[in-house]
């Protein structure tokens, strides 16, 4: 019954608060990233609406004074979509929604939950996108089904009597623990299929959604991994055996990492990060043209902690070079105070970037394949290095970069 939500919203507004903790800079930023997420669901944001706060009002969030201006303007201009940056709790929600009742009320969470059902290919993805969604709606459920007897036309009509709820959350939690079974019964088998790759080591692509992850696999493992320019493009783990000079190992592309990433979404997806989690080596790709990147560095190493994969070597690869631009100071301006945004490459390299060691920092671009040598280089390197410290009877076999023979990689060379 939880089947794939396609959102078909043109208008959207998007509404988030400032508060102690954060400040109305980060909310512009938080809401640029918003709004790209809307994009990606298929939505076009036309306004913006914040609010200064202590805290978020426990009825409605945003203010009384202010849930009255933004039921003025849908009203006026025909909004369809009310999207909050913060998680809303089912309360806030339903009151939020009988308030302004002419659009759909929705929070990030259930923003990033549509997109994933969207993009969801393999049945795999669907089982687990579809878990997530049940977790989220099941509190929710009186609140949805108010808006059905709404949509009948029945307004200010009594909802359902309580019976008609509960049967409704019986089905919910039914459903629940069947995609639970389901997902255990595939991850048996995916753990079997990971325990069979033998004595490889394992390489994985982390880091947040579009910084490039997809196109670095491509570039590398001459895959062929769905890229686009929009936000989580990629859900399953695609594993590649990527052979470099004649250095055989597992590379895997996964599903990018973001602020705020729901914790069900992040529980739903348990398996699907266990190849993170298995790794030996995680490459943490950045995009150093986002303005926000040291933000997504930091989401990324929490999400890290909370898969507990936190401990593992990581290389840490700023990608798109090629789009880095700084802001510049004129000369006769002594009034503008130098911030990270106007760092050129050179001085963020001299940054908390060196003290993750020359070695464990690379500069490059997928696109341009830019430094391309030097990357393989470093990760062929980390590679030899774990293959001979956990095969060490077949250390022969792989000479120093410079001295080893490239090797093409065939496409039925694929492991999977
Ligand atoms: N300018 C520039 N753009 C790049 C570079 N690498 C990737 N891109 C672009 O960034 C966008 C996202 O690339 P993907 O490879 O899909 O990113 P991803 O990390 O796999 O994203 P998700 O799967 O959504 O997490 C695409 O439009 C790419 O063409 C680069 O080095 N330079
Ligand atoms: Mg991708």
């Amino acid at each position: 019954m939880l089947e794939k939500e396609v959102l078909n919203f043109e208008k959207t507004a998007i509404v988030g608060i400032v508060t102690q903790n954060q400040s109305e800079e980060k909310l512009n930023e938080y809401l640029d990233e918003l709004e790209f997420l809307t994009f990606t669901a298929g939505g076009q944001v036309v306004k913006r609406f914040s609010q200064k706060m202590e805290r978020p009002n426990p009825k409605t969030f945003m203010g009384t004074g202010k849930i009255e201006e933004i039921h003025a303007y849908v009203k006026e201009n025909g909004i369809s979509t009310l999207i909050f940056d913060d998680e809303l709790t089912p309360s806030q929600q339903k009151n939020i929604s009988k308030i302004i009742e002419e659009c759909k009320i929705l929070d990030r969470t259930h923003l990033i939950l549509d997109i994933f059902a969207q993009r969801a290919e393999t049945s795999y993805a669907r089982t687990q996108v579809e878990l997530a969604q049940c977790i989220y709606m099941l509190p929710r459920l009186s609140g949805l089904w108010t808006h059905l007897e709404r949509q009948k036309g029945g307004i200010g009509m009594r909802g359902p009597g309580e019976t008609e709820i509960e049967t409704d959350r019986r089905i919910v939690r039914d459903r629940i623990a069947l995609l639970k079974d389901k997902i255990k019964a595939i991850d048996k088998q995916m753990g079997t299929q990971r325990g069979n790759r033998g004595s490889m080591v394992r390489v994985a692509l982390v880091g947040y959604t579009n910084v490039g992850k997809s196109t670095l696999m491509n570039a590398v493992g001459k895959s062929d991994v769905f890229v686009e320019n929009k936000l989580f493009a990629t859900l399953d783990t695609t594993v590649r055996k990527v052979v470099i000079k004649n250095l055989p190992f597992l590379l895997s592309d996964t599903v990018g990492f973001i602020r705020k990433l729901p914790t069900m979404l992040v529980d739903s997806f348990k398996s699907t990060l266990d190849e993170v989690r298995e790794a030996d080596l995680l490459l943490h790709v950045v995009d150093i043209s986002h303005p926000e990147f040291e933000d997504h560095i930091a989401s990324v190493n929490q999400t890290l902690l909370d898969i507990k994969a936190n401990d593992k070597p990581v290389i840490m690869v700023f990608n798109k070079i090629d789009a880095y631009k700084h802001l510049t100071i004129d000369e006769d301006d002594l009034m503008t105070e130098k911030t990270p945004r106007h760092f050129t490459l050179e001085e963020w390299k001299s940054t908390w970037m060196s003290r993750v060691g020359e070695e464990n920092a690379l500069f490059i671009s997928a696109t341009n394949k830019e430094n391309f040598e030097e990357f393989r280089e470093r990760v062929y390197e980390a590679v030899r290095h774990i293959h001979i410290t956990r095969f060490p009877y077949n250390k022969f076999l792989y000479p120093d970069y410079k001295d080893a023979i490239e090797k093409e990689v065939d496409d039925d060379e694929e492991t999977e």
